[in-house]
Protein backbone atom coordinates (compact mmCIF):
# COMPACT_ATOMS: atom_id res chain seq x y z
CA UNK A 1 0.00 0.00 0.00
CA UNK A 2 1.20 3.59 -1.04
CA UNK A 3 1.73 6.35 1.35
CA UNK A 4 -0.11 9.35 0.33
CA UNK A 5 2.27 12.40 -0.35
CA UNK A 6 0.66 16.31 -0.13
CA UNK A 7 1.62 19.00 -2.27
CA UNK A 8 1.66 22.48 -1.33
CA UNK A 9 1.39 25.07 -3.66
CA UNK A 10 2.86 28.95 -2.37
CA UNK A 11 3.03 30.47 -5.83
CA UNK A 12 0.08 33.22 -5.02
CA UNK A 13 2.20 33.45 -1.33
CA UNK A 14 5.71 32.80 -1.28
CA UNK A 15 5.97 33.44 -4.88
CA UNK A 16 4.34 37.22 -4.14
CA UNK A 17 7.75 37.64 -2.82
CA UNK A 18 9.86 37.39 -6.20
CA UNK A 19 11.37 40.48 -7.64
CA UNK A 20 9.28 41.53 -10.41
CA UNK A 21 5.89 40.07 -9.47
CA UNK A 22 3.36 41.97 -8.27
CA UNK A 23 -0.09 40.44 -8.36
CA UNK A 24 -3.78 41.65 -9.04
CA UNK A 25 -6.39 40.18 -7.18
CA UNK A 26 -7.43 38.91 -10.91
CA UNK A 27 -4.07 37.31 -11.56
CA UNK A 28 -4.76 35.46 -8.29
CA UNK A 29 -7.83 34.28 -9.31
CA UNK A 30 -6.35 32.44 -13.06
CA UNK A 31 -3.19 31.36 -11.51
CA UNK A 32 -5.10 29.35 -8.48
CA UNK A 33 -7.44 28.04 -11.41
CA UNK A 34 -4.32 26.77 -13.01
CA UNK A 35 -2.58 25.39 -9.50
CA UNK A 36 -6.15 24.08 -8.92
CA UNK A 37 -6.25 22.02 -12.40
CA UNK A 38 -3.16 20.01 -11.81
CA UNK A 39 -4.63 18.67 -8.34
CA UNK A 40 -2.41 19.70 -5.36
CA UNK A 41 -3.51 19.22 -2.20
CA UNK A 42 -3.10 22.91 -1.01
CA UNK A 43 -3.05 26.37 -2.17
CA UNK A 44 -2.09 29.07 -0.28
CA UNK A 45 -3.37 32.19 -1.11
CA UNK A 46 -1.46 34.70 0.35
CA UNK A 47 -1.32 36.57 3.56
CA UNK A 48 -5.18 38.31 4.44
CA UNK A 49 -4.61 41.27 6.66
CA UNK A 50 -0.89 42.23 4.61
CA UNK A 51 -2.19 44.06 1.76
CA UNK A 52 -5.20 45.01 0.19
CA UNK A 53 -5.17 42.46 -2.75
CA UNK A 54 -4.52 39.79 -0.28
CA UNK A 55 -7.41 40.74 1.68
CA UNK A 56 -9.46 41.46 -1.20
CA UNK A 57 -8.82 37.94 -2.74
CA UNK A 58 -9.55 36.09 0.37
CA UNK A 59 -12.98 38.19 0.57
CA UNK A 60 -14.29 36.41 -2.31
CA UNK A 61 -12.44 32.73 -2.10
CA UNK A 62 -12.13 31.11 -5.28
CA UNK A 63 -13.64 28.04 -5.90
CA UNK A 64 -10.75 25.41 -5.93
CA UNK A 65 -11.02 22.03 -5.20
CA UNK A 66 -7.89 22.19 -3.27
CA UNK A 67 -8.18 22.75 0.04
CA UNK A 68 -7.55 27.18 0.90
CA UNK A 69 -4.83 28.34 3.06
CA UNK A 70 -4.12 31.71 4.22
CA UNK A 71 -1.13 33.04 5.82
CA UNK A 72 0.22 34.79 8.59
CA UNK A 73 2.44 35.00 11.39
CA UNK A 74 2.01 33.53 15.37
CA UNK A 75 0.75 36.72 17.58
CA UNK A 76 2.83 39.21 18.20
CA UNK A 77 4.87 39.77 22.15
CA UNK A 78 3.02 41.59 24.50
CA UNK A 79 -0.50 40.41 22.93
CA UNK A 80 -2.74 37.61 23.94
CA UNK A 81 -4.10 36.06 20.74
CA UNK A 82 -7.26 37.14 21.20
CA UNK A 83 -6.19 40.41 21.12
CA UNK A 84 -3.88 40.26 17.97
CA UNK A 85 -5.33 42.16 15.41
CA UNK A 86 -3.05 40.15 12.83
CA UNK A 87 -4.18 36.67 13.68
CA UNK A 88 -8.14 38.48 13.78
CA UNK A 89 -7.42 39.03 10.38
CA UNK A 90 -6.29 35.72 9.49
CA UNK A 91 -9.29 34.02 11.75
CA UNK A 92 -11.74 36.38 9.67
CA UNK A 93 -11.07 35.50 6.40
CA UNK A 94 -11.99 32.57 4.38
CA UNK A 95 -9.64 29.43 4.29
CA UNK A 96 -9.84 25.92 5.48
CA UNK A 97 -6.21 25.80 6.90
CA UNK A 98 -4.29 28.84 8.31
CA UNK A 99 -0.49 28.61 8.19
CA UNK A 100 1.12 30.37 11.13
CA UNK A 101 4.84 31.85 10.38
CA UNK A 102 7.20 31.15 13.75
CA UNK A 103 10.38 31.46 14.45
CA UNK A 104 12.47 28.03 15.51
CA UNK A 105 15.85 29.72 15.78
CA UNK A 106 16.87 30.93 18.90
CA UNK A 107 19.25 33.63 17.81
CA UNK A 108 16.25 34.68 15.58
CA UNK A 109 14.00 34.61 18.46
CA UNK A 110 15.78 36.72 20.53
CA UNK A 111 17.55 38.97 18.08
CA UNK A 112 14.27 39.46 15.40
CA UNK A 113 11.61 39.44 17.98
CA UNK A 114 13.34 40.54 21.39
CA UNK A 115 11.63 38.06 23.18
CA UNK A 116 12.28 34.96 25.70
CA UNK A 117 12.84 31.55 24.07
CA UNK A 118 9.83 30.38 26.50
CA UNK A 119 7.56 33.58 25.56
CA UNK A 120 8.55 32.41 21.79
CA UNK A 121 7.05 28.63 22.65
CA UNK A 122 3.78 30.05 24.22
CA UNK A 123 3.50 32.32 21.22
CA UNK A 124 3.68 29.36 19.54
CA UNK A 125 0.84 26.88 21.64
CA UNK A 126 -1.55 30.06 21.87
CA UNK A 127 -1.47 30.91 18.80
CA UNK A 128 -2.16 27.24 17.10
CA UNK A 129 -4.77 26.85 19.83
CA UNK A 130 -6.44 29.99 18.61
CA UNK A 131 -6.70 28.80 15.07
CA UNK A 132 -7.85 25.15 16.07
CA UNK A 133 -10.46 26.61 18.52
CA UNK A 134 -11.76 28.31 15.01
CA UNK A 135 -12.16 25.01 13.92
CA UNK A 136 -9.39 25.55 10.90
CA UNK A 137 -6.74 23.00 9.82
CA UNK A 138 -3.56 24.39 10.99
CA UNK A 139 0.08 24.44 10.09
CA UNK A 140 3.06 25.71 11.64
CA UNK A 141 5.95 26.62 9.41
CA UNK A 142 8.67 26.38 10.88
CA UNK A 143 10.75 29.19 10.22
CA UNK A 144 14.92 28.91 9.81
CA UNK A 145 14.37 25.27 11.23
CA UNK A 146 17.24 23.98 9.62
CA UNK A 147 20.10 26.69 10.64
CA UNK A 148 17.74 26.47 14.33
CA UNK A 149 18.67 22.66 14.45
CA UNK A 150 21.91 23.07 13.82
CA UNK A 151 22.48 26.09 16.28
CA UNK A 152 20.39 24.25 18.89
CA UNK A 153 18.87 21.22 18.13
CA UNK A 154 16.59 20.46 20.86
CA UNK A 155 15.13 24.17 21.12
CA UNK A 156 14.17 23.94 17.19
CA UNK A 157 12.41 20.51 17.94
CA UNK A 158 10.64 22.30 21.13
CA UNK A 159 9.05 24.69 18.68
CA UNK A 160 7.37 22.25 16.31
CA UNK A 161 6.57 20.17 19.74
CA UNK A 162 4.53 23.11 20.63
CA UNK A 163 3.19 23.53 17.86
CA UNK A 164 2.05 19.64 16.91
CA UNK A 165 0.77 19.60 20.65
CA UNK A 166 -1.59 22.74 20.25
CA UNK A 167 -2.85 20.43 17.51
CA UNK A 168 -1.19 21.64 14.47
CA UNK A 169 -1.87 19.12 11.55
CA UNK A 170 1.55 20.09 9.74
CA UNK A 171 4.67 20.89 11.14
CA UNK A 172 6.52 22.57 8.40
CA UNK A 173 10.61 22.42 7.93
CA UNK A 174 11.42 25.47 6.50
CA UNK A 175 14.77 25.72 5.24
CA UNK A 176 14.43 29.69 4.90
CA UNK A 177 17.81 31.00 3.85
CA UNK A 178 17.98 28.59 1.35
CA UNK A 179 21.40 27.57 2.43
CA UNK A 180 21.05 23.92 3.60
CA UNK A 181 22.42 21.08 1.60
CA UNK A 182 21.16 17.39 0.54
CA UNK A 183 23.04 15.82 3.27
CA UNK A 184 21.90 17.97 5.92
CA UNK A 185 18.70 18.02 5.16
CA UNK A 186 18.54 14.01 5.05
CA UNK A 187 20.27 14.17 8.36
CA UNK A 188 17.93 16.68 10.03
CA UNK A 189 14.86 15.52 9.21
CA UNK A 190 15.44 11.63 9.98
CA UNK A 191 16.58 13.33 13.41
CA UNK A 192 12.82 15.03 13.24
CA UNK A 193 11.08 12.04 12.18
CA UNK A 194 12.74 9.85 14.79
CA UNK A 195 10.84 11.41 17.38
CA UNK A 196 7.92 13.34 15.09
CA UNK A 197 5.58 11.48 12.99
CA UNK A 198 6.52 12.01 9.76
CA UNK A 199 3.19 11.69 8.16
CA UNK A 200 2.95 15.20 10.03
CA UNK A 201 5.96 16.54 8.95
CA UNK A 202 6.26 19.19 5.69
CA UNK A 203 9.51 20.73 3.60
CA UNK A 204 9.43 24.10 2.09
CA UNK A 205 12.82 24.39 0.60
CA UNK A 206 14.34 27.62 -1.11
CA UNK A 207 17.02 27.84 -4.17
CA UNK A 208 19.96 29.84 -3.01
CA UNK A 209 22.10 26.53 -3.49
CA UNK A 210 20.32 25.36 -6.72
CA UNK A 211 18.83 22.05 -4.58
CA UNK A 212 15.66 23.15 -3.24
CA UNK A 213 14.55 20.16 -5.41
CA UNK A 214 17.01 18.11 -4.43
CA UNK A 215 16.38 18.81 -0.55
CA UNK A 216 12.40 18.23 -0.98
CA UNK A 217 13.14 14.74 -2.73
CA UNK A 218 15.85 14.34 0.41
CA UNK A 219 13.14 15.57 2.70
CA UNK A 220 10.70 12.86 1.63
CA UNK A 221 13.34 10.14 1.64
CA UNK A 222 13.96 10.50 5.24
CA UNK A 223 10.28 10.46 6.05
CA UNK A 224 8.85 14.58 5.13
CA UNK A 225 4.87 13.95 3.99
CA UNK A 226 4.33 17.39 2.56
CA UNK A 227 5.90 19.02 0.21
CA UNK A 228 5.54 23.13 -0.26
CA UNK A 229 6.94 24.67 -3.78
CA UNK A 230 5.48 26.85 -6.38
CA UNK A 231 4.65 27.19 -10.56
CA UNK A 232 8.12 27.71 -12.26
CA UNK A 233 9.88 27.67 -8.64
CA UNK A 234 9.49 31.23 -8.22
CA UNK A 235 9.97 33.01 -4.57
CA UNK A 236 11.76 34.94 -2.69
CA UNK A 237 15.20 35.76 -3.39
CA UNK A 238 16.33 32.59 -5.93
CA UNK A 239 12.74 30.90 -5.45
CA UNK A 240 11.25 27.91 -3.61
CA UNK A 241 11.05 24.17 -4.70
CA UNK A 242 9.58 23.92 -8.32
CA UNK A 243 6.88 21.85 -8.31
CA UNK A 244 6.75 21.59 -12.07
CA UNK A 245 9.89 19.80 -11.58
CA UNK A 246 9.05 17.94 -8.33
CA UNK A 247 5.56 16.91 -9.56
CA UNK A 248 7.07 14.43 -12.00
CA UNK A 249 10.33 13.01 -10.76
CA UNK A 250 7.69 12.08 -7.73
CA UNK A 251 4.84 10.48 -9.93
CA UNK A 252 7.58 8.71 -13.04
CA UNK A 253 10.59 7.81 -11.01
CA UNK A 254 10.27 3.84 -9.95
CA UNK A 255 11.59 5.15 -5.90
CA UNK A 256 9.20 7.80 -5.17
CA UNK A 257 5.95 5.85 -7.65
CA UNK A 258 6.66 2.93 -5.88
CA UNK A 259 6.21 4.10 -2.13
CA UNK A 260 3.93 7.37 -2.69
CA UNK A 261 0.67 8.39 -4.13
CA UNK A 262 -0.37 11.79 -5.28
CA UNK A 263 -3.47 13.61 -5.75
CA UNK A 264 -2.28 14.42 -9.10
CA UNK A 265 -3.73 12.22 -12.46
CA UNK A 266 -2.06 10.94 -15.41
CA UNK A 267 -3.98 13.08 -17.18
CA UNK A 268 -2.96 16.36 -15.03
CA UNK A 269 0.80 14.88 -15.17
CA UNK A 270 0.13 15.59 -19.25
CA UNK A 271 -0.89 19.14 -18.81
CA UNK A 272 2.15 20.25 -16.92
CA UNK A 273 3.94 21.93 -19.84
CA UNK A 274 1.18 23.44 -20.70
CA UNK A 275 -0.08 24.87 -17.23
CA UNK A 276 3.87 26.02 -16.92
CA UNK A 277 3.96 27.84 -20.06
CA UNK A 278 0.60 28.99 -19.27
CA UNK A 279 1.96 30.50 -16.06
CA UNK A 280 4.64 32.34 -17.53
CA UNK A 281 1.91 33.91 -20.18
CA UNK A 282 0.43 35.50 -17.31
CA UNK A 283 3.78 36.81 -15.72
CA UNK A 284 4.42 38.24 -19.37
CA UNK A 285 7.62 36.18 -19.62
CA UNK A 286 8.78 33.44 -22.11
CA UNK A 287 9.23 30.50 -20.54
CA UNK A 288 12.82 28.91 -19.96
CA UNK A 289 13.71 26.74 -22.71
CA UNK A 290 15.69 24.49 -20.61
CA UNK A 291 13.67 24.00 -17.94
CA UNK A 292 13.50 20.15 -16.71
CA UNK A 293 10.48 18.19 -18.09
CA UNK A 294 8.65 21.25 -19.51
CA UNK A 295 11.37 23.38 -21.70
CA UNK A 296 11.27 23.59 -25.19
CA UNK A 297 14.85 21.79 -24.97
CA UNK A 298 13.74 19.43 -22.74
CA UNK A 299 13.64 16.68 -25.23
CA UNK A 300 15.03 18.45 -28.07
CA UNK A 301 17.94 16.46 -29.58
CA UNK A 302 21.05 18.37 -31.30
CA UNK A 303 23.64 16.11 -31.61
CA UNK A 304 24.17 13.45 -34.31
CA UNK A 305 25.11 10.58 -32.73
CA UNK A 306 21.81 10.93 -30.32
CA UNK A 307 19.43 11.65 -33.07
CA UNK A 308 20.57 8.18 -34.85
CA UNK A 309 19.89 6.23 -31.36
CA UNK A 310 16.90 8.21 -30.62
CA UNK A 311 15.30 6.97 -34.27
CA UNK A 312 16.05 3.49 -33.36
CA UNK A 313 14.52 3.78 -29.70
CA UNK A 314 13.61 7.16 -27.75
CA UNK A 315 14.53 5.81 -24.65
CA UNK A 316 18.32 5.97 -25.52
CA UNK A 317 18.43 9.94 -25.03
CA UNK A 318 15.28 10.33 -22.61
CA UNK A 319 15.10 9.51 -19.23
CA UNK A 320 10.89 10.09 -19.28
CA UNK A 321 8.47 9.84 -22.43
CA UNK A 322 8.23 13.64 -23.45
CA UNK A 323 4.02 13.24 -23.65
CA UNK A 324 4.07 11.69 -19.88
CA UNK A 325 4.67 15.65 -18.89
CA UNK A 326 3.21 16.95 -22.75
CA UNK A 327 5.92 18.39 -23.65
CA UNK A 328 7.76 16.59 -27.41
CA UNK A 329 10.70 15.36 -28.61
CA UNK A 330 12.20 17.58 -31.34
CA UNK A 331 15.38 16.64 -33.39
CA UNK A 332 17.05 19.60 -34.37
CA UNK A 333 19.48 20.27 -37.57
CA UNK A 334 22.07 22.18 -37.32
CA UNK A 335 26.65 22.25 -37.59
CA UNK A 336 25.95 19.44 -34.78
CA UNK A 337 24.19 17.40 -37.38
CA UNK A 338 24.26 13.92 -38.62
CA UNK A 339 22.06 12.21 -41.25
CA UNK A 340 19.56 10.82 -38.78
CA UNK A 341 18.72 14.48 -37.96
CA UNK A 342 18.10 15.17 -41.60
CA UNK A 343 15.66 12.28 -41.56
CA UNK A 344 13.98 12.58 -38.60
CA UNK A 345 13.41 16.53 -39.76
CA UNK A 346 12.19 15.99 -43.20
CA UNK A 347 9.78 13.10 -42.16
CA UNK A 348 8.62 16.18 -39.52
CA UNK A 349 8.09 18.24 -42.24
CA UNK A 350 5.94 15.88 -44.69
CA UNK A 351 9.32 16.07 -47.59
CA UNK A 352 9.18 12.39 -48.60
CA UNK A 353 12.86 11.13 -49.51
CA UNK A 354 14.38 7.48 -49.20
CA UNK A 355 16.80 7.06 -46.82
CA UNK A 356 20.02 5.79 -48.43
CA UNK A 357 19.24 8.47 -51.01
CA UNK A 358 22.51 10.23 -52.19
CA UNK A 359 21.35 13.66 -51.59
CA UNK A 360 20.86 13.51 -47.82
CA UNK A 361 24.69 13.83 -47.65
CA UNK A 362 24.78 16.90 -50.20
CA UNK A 363 22.22 18.65 -47.58
CA UNK A 364 24.24 17.43 -44.82
CA UNK A 365 26.95 18.91 -45.96
CA UNK A 366 25.40 22.21 -47.59
CA UNK A 367 23.85 22.53 -43.86
CA UNK A 368 27.58 22.32 -42.25
CA UNK A 369 28.67 24.92 -44.75
CA UNK A 370 25.75 27.74 -44.45
CA UNK A 371 26.15 26.88 -40.74
CA UNK A 372 29.47 27.61 -40.80
CA UNK A 373 28.93 31.54 -42.70
CA UNK A 374 26.52 31.94 -39.32
CA UNK A 375 22.97 30.40 -40.75
CA UNK A 376 21.60 28.59 -37.86
CA UNK A 377 18.87 25.95 -39.12
CA UNK A 378 17.51 25.16 -35.47
CA UNK A 379 15.48 27.93 -35.35
CA UNK A 380 14.47 28.27 -38.32
CA UNK A 381 12.53 25.32 -39.99
CA UNK A 382 11.16 26.88 -43.28
CA UNK A 383 14.81 28.04 -44.49
CA UNK A 384 15.88 24.44 -43.82
CA UNK A 385 12.51 23.15 -45.47
CA UNK A 386 13.54 25.15 -48.87
CA UNK A 387 17.10 24.33 -48.23
CA UNK A 388 16.32 20.88 -47.94
CA UNK A 389 13.32 21.03 -51.05
CA UNK A 390 16.05 22.91 -53.05
CA UNK A 391 18.66 19.94 -52.69
CA UNK A 392 15.67 17.38 -53.95
CA UNK A 393 14.80 19.69 -56.63
CA UNK A 394 11.22 20.40 -55.02
CA UNK A 395 10.77 24.41 -55.14
CA UNK A 396 9.28 25.98 -57.95
CA UNK A 397 10.80 29.03 -58.85
CA UNK A 398 7.48 31.15 -57.81
CA UNK A 399 8.74 34.73 -58.02
CA UNK A 400 12.66 36.28 -58.80
CA UNK A 401 13.32 39.24 -57.04
CA UNK A 402 15.58 41.87 -59.78
CA UNK A 403 16.15 44.12 -57.40
CA UNK A 404 15.25 46.14 -54.05
CA UNK A 405 16.04 49.26 -52.57
CA UNK A 406 15.62 51.10 -49.46
CA UNK A 407 15.90 54.90 -48.31
CA UNK A 408 15.52 56.30 -44.54
CA UNK A 409 15.11 59.90 -44.25
CA UNK A 410 14.68 62.19 -41.73
CA UNK A 411 12.61 65.51 -42.39
CA UNK A 412 9.47 67.78 -41.39
CA UNK A 413 5.92 66.26 -42.08
CA UNK A 414 3.06 68.84 -42.88
CA UNK A 415 2.60 69.26 -39.62
CA UNK A 416 5.95 70.86 -38.83
CA UNK A 417 6.74 67.69 -36.86
CA UNK A 418 10.35 65.91 -37.48
CA UNK A 419 9.81 62.34 -38.15
CA UNK A 420 11.59 59.56 -39.70
CA UNK A 421 10.67 57.67 -42.99
CA UNK A 422 11.20 54.51 -44.67
CA UNK A 423 10.29 53.52 -47.78
CA UNK A 424 11.13 50.63 -50.19
CA UNK A 425 10.80 49.51 -53.44
CA UNK A 426 10.76 46.02 -54.57
CA UNK A 427 11.27 45.01 -58.50
CA UNK A 428 10.18 41.42 -59.26
CA UNK A 429 9.52 39.03 -61.56
CA UNK A 430 6.29 36.03 -61.64
CA UNK A 431 6.09 34.51 -65.13
CA UNK A 432 7.69 36.42 -67.33
CA UNK A 433 5.87 39.54 -65.99
CA UNK A 434 8.35 42.61 -64.15
CA UNK A 435 6.36 43.90 -61.17
CA UNK A 436 7.19 46.52 -59.32
CA UNK A 437 6.20 47.96 -55.99
CA UNK A 438 6.96 50.94 -53.21
CA UNK A 439 5.67 51.15 -49.90
CA UNK A 440 6.27 53.00 -46.76
CA UNK A 441 6.96 51.12 -43.48
CA UNK A 442 7.48 52.44 -39.66
CA UNK A 443 10.99 51.39 -40.66
CA UNK A 444 13.19 49.69 -43.20
CA UNK A 445 12.25 45.77 -42.98
CA UNK A 446 8.52 46.75 -42.77
CA UNK A 447 8.71 49.26 -45.68
CA UNK A 448 10.94 46.29 -47.45
CA UNK A 449 8.11 43.55 -45.98
CA UNK A 450 5.27 45.72 -47.13
CA UNK A 451 6.58 46.41 -50.78
CA UNK A 452 7.51 43.28 -51.39
CA UNK A 453 4.20 41.92 -50.61
CA UNK A 454 2.15 44.35 -52.66
CA UNK A 455 2.11 42.80 -56.22
CA UNK A 456 3.14 39.22 -56.91
CA UNK A 457 0.72 38.61 -59.63
CA UNK A 458 -1.17 35.65 -59.48
CA UNK A 459 0.33 34.53 -56.15
CA UNK A 460 -1.11 37.38 -54.68
CA UNK A 461 -4.09 35.82 -53.57
CA UNK A 462 -2.33 33.36 -51.52
CA UNK A 463 -0.41 35.81 -48.99
CA UNK A 464 -3.14 37.97 -48.05
CA UNK A 465 -3.00 36.13 -44.38
CA UNK A 466 0.55 36.31 -44.22
CA UNK A 467 1.64 38.22 -40.62
CA UNK A 468 5.08 39.06 -39.89
CA UNK A 469 5.25 37.98 -35.80
CA UNK A 470 8.27 38.31 -34.85
CA UNK A 471 11.66 39.72 -35.88
CA UNK A 472 15.78 39.10 -34.29
CA UNK A 473 18.68 40.18 -34.88
CA UNK A 474 22.07 39.25 -33.56
CA UNK A 475 25.48 40.29 -34.44
CA UNK A 476 28.24 38.08 -34.19
CA UNK A 477 31.81 37.89 -35.52
CA UNK A 478 32.13 35.40 -38.48
CA UNK A 479 35.59 35.31 -39.58
CA UNK A 480 37.32 38.87 -40.12
CA UNK A 481 33.98 40.42 -40.88
CA UNK A 482 30.88 41.10 -38.47
CA UNK A 483 28.00 39.11 -39.42
CA UNK A 484 23.58 39.70 -39.18
CA UNK A 485 21.94 37.17 -38.66
CA UNK A 486 18.15 37.63 -38.92
CA UNK A 487 15.33 35.45 -37.82
CA UNK A 488 11.57 36.12 -38.87
CA UNK A 489 8.61 34.27 -37.26
CA UNK A 490 5.44 34.55 -39.61
CA UNK A 491 2.23 33.08 -39.40
CA UNK A 492 -1.65 33.26 -41.21
CA UNK A 493 -5.22 32.43 -40.45
CA UNK A 494 -4.53 28.93 -40.35
CA UNK A 495 -2.81 29.33 -37.18
CA UNK A 496 0.51 27.78 -38.74
CA UNK A 497 3.50 29.23 -37.61
CA UNK A 498 7.03 28.98 -39.40
CA UNK A 499 11.18 30.81 -39.19
CA UNK A 500 13.43 31.96 -41.71
CA UNK A 501 16.60 32.67 -41.42
CA UNK A 502 19.21 35.64 -43.60
CA UNK A 503 22.85 35.93 -43.08
CA UNK A 504 24.92 39.03 -44.62
CA UNK A 505 27.60 41.63 -43.40
CA UNK A 506 24.23 44.18 -44.20
CA UNK A 507 21.21 43.70 -41.99
CA UNK A 508 19.00 44.96 -45.09
CA UNK A 509 20.30 41.97 -46.90
CA UNK A 510 20.21 39.17 -44.47
CA UNK A 511 16.67 40.50 -43.68
CA UNK A 512 15.28 40.62 -47.02
CA UNK A 513 16.48 36.93 -47.41
CA UNK A 514 14.51 35.91 -44.28
CA UNK A 515 11.43 37.51 -46.03
CA UNK A 516 11.99 36.15 -48.98
CA UNK A 517 12.15 32.72 -47.61
CA UNK A 518 9.14 33.50 -45.59
CA UNK A 519 6.57 34.12 -48.57
CA UNK A 520 8.35 31.04 -50.52
CA UNK A 521 7.03 28.93 -47.60
CA UNK A 522 3.65 30.67 -47.69
CA UNK A 523 3.19 29.95 -51.22
CA UNK A 524 4.39 26.34 -50.89
CA UNK A 525 2.25 25.49 -48.04
CA UNK A 526 -0.88 26.89 -49.54
CA UNK A 527 -0.35 24.61 -52.60
CA UNK A 528 0.42 27.68 -55.01
CA UNK A 529 1.16 26.54 -58.69
C1 LIG B 1 10.02 33.59 5.76
C2 LIG B 1 8.87 34.27 5.19
O1 LIG B 1 8.75 34.33 4.00
S1 LIG B 1 7.76 34.93 6.27
C3 LIG B 1 6.66 35.86 5.28
C4 LIG B 1 7.26 37.14 4.89
N1 LIG B 1 6.30 37.86 4.14
C5 LIG B 1 6.04 39.13 4.38
O2 LIG B 1 6.62 39.73 5.29
C6 LIG B 1 5.10 39.82 3.46
C7 LIG B 1 3.94 40.48 4.18
N2 LIG B 1 4.36 41.30 5.30
C8 LIG B 1 3.81 42.53 5.55
O3 LIG B 1 2.97 43.04 4.81
C9 LIG B 1 4.27 43.22 6.79
O4 LIG B 1 5.56 42.78 7.13
C10 LIG B 1 3.28 42.91 7.95
C11 LIG B 1 1.93 43.53 7.65
C12 LIG B 1 3.11 41.42 8.19
C13 LIG B 1 3.84 43.50 9.27
O5 LIG B 1 4.19 44.84 9.04
P1 LIG B 1 4.69 45.76 10.25
O6 LIG B 1 3.72 45.67 11.35
O7 LIG B 1 4.96 47.10 9.68
O8 LIG B 1 6.04 45.06 10.77
P2 LIG B 1 7.40 44.80 10.02
O9 LIG B 1 7.14 44.13 8.73
O10 LIG B 1 8.23 46.05 9.95
O11 LIG B 1 8.15 43.82 11.02
C14 LIG B 1 7.64 42.55 11.33
C15 LIG B 1 7.28 42.51 12.80
O12 LIG B 1 6.73 41.20 13.07
C16 LIG B 1 7.51 40.53 14.06
N3 LIG B 1 7.49 39.13 13.72
C17 LIG B 1 8.14 38.54 12.72
N4 LIG B 1 7.86 37.24 12.70
C18 LIG B 1 7.02 37.00 13.72
C19 LIG B 1 6.39 35.84 14.19
N5 LIG B 1 6.57 34.67 13.60
N6 LIG B 1 5.57 35.96 15.26
C20 LIG B 1 5.37 37.16 15.84
N7 LIG B 1 5.95 38.30 15.41
C21 LIG B 1 6.76 38.20 14.37
C22 LIG B 1 8.88 41.18 13.96
O13 LIG B 1 9.62 41.03 15.12
C23 LIG B 1 8.52 42.63 13.70
O14 LIG B 1 8.09 43.20 14.93
P3 LIG B 1 8.45 44.74 15.33
O15 LIG B 1 7.64 45.57 14.39
O16 LIG B 1 7.97 44.82 16.72
O17 LIG B 1 9.90 44.85 15.13
C1 LIG C 1 7.73 30.50 5.76
C2 LIG C 1 8.68 30.74 4.69
O1 LIG C 1 8.31 31.16 3.62
C3 LIG C 1 10.08 30.44 4.93
O2 LIG C 1 10.47 30.22 6.06
O3 LIG C 1 10.84 30.47 3.96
Amino acid sequence: MRERLYLFDTTLRDGGQTTGIDYSVEDKRQVAELIDSLGIDYIEGGYPGANLTDTQFFAHRPGLRARFAAFGMTKRAGRSAANDPGLAALLAADADAIVLVAKAWDYHVELALGISLDENLAGIRDSVAACRAAGREVMLDAEHFFDGYKANPSYALDCIKAGYDAGARWLVLCDTNGGTLPHDVTEIVTAVCSVMPGSHVGIHAHNDTDNAVANSLAAVRAGARQIQGTLNGIGERCGNANLVSLIPSLVLKPEFAARFELGVSERQLASLTKVSHAFDELLNRAPYRHAPYVGASAFATKAGIHASAVAKDPRTYEHVPPETVGNTRKILVSDQAGRSNILAELERLGVPVQRDDPRIARLLDEVKEKEALGYAYEGADASFALLARRVLGKVPEFFDVERFSVSVERRYNAAGERVTVSEAIVKVTVDGESLISAAEGNGPVHALDLALRKDLGKYQRYIGDLQLLDYRVRIFQGGSDAVTRVLIECGDSEGRRWSTVGVSANIIDASFQALVDSMTYKLLLAGAE
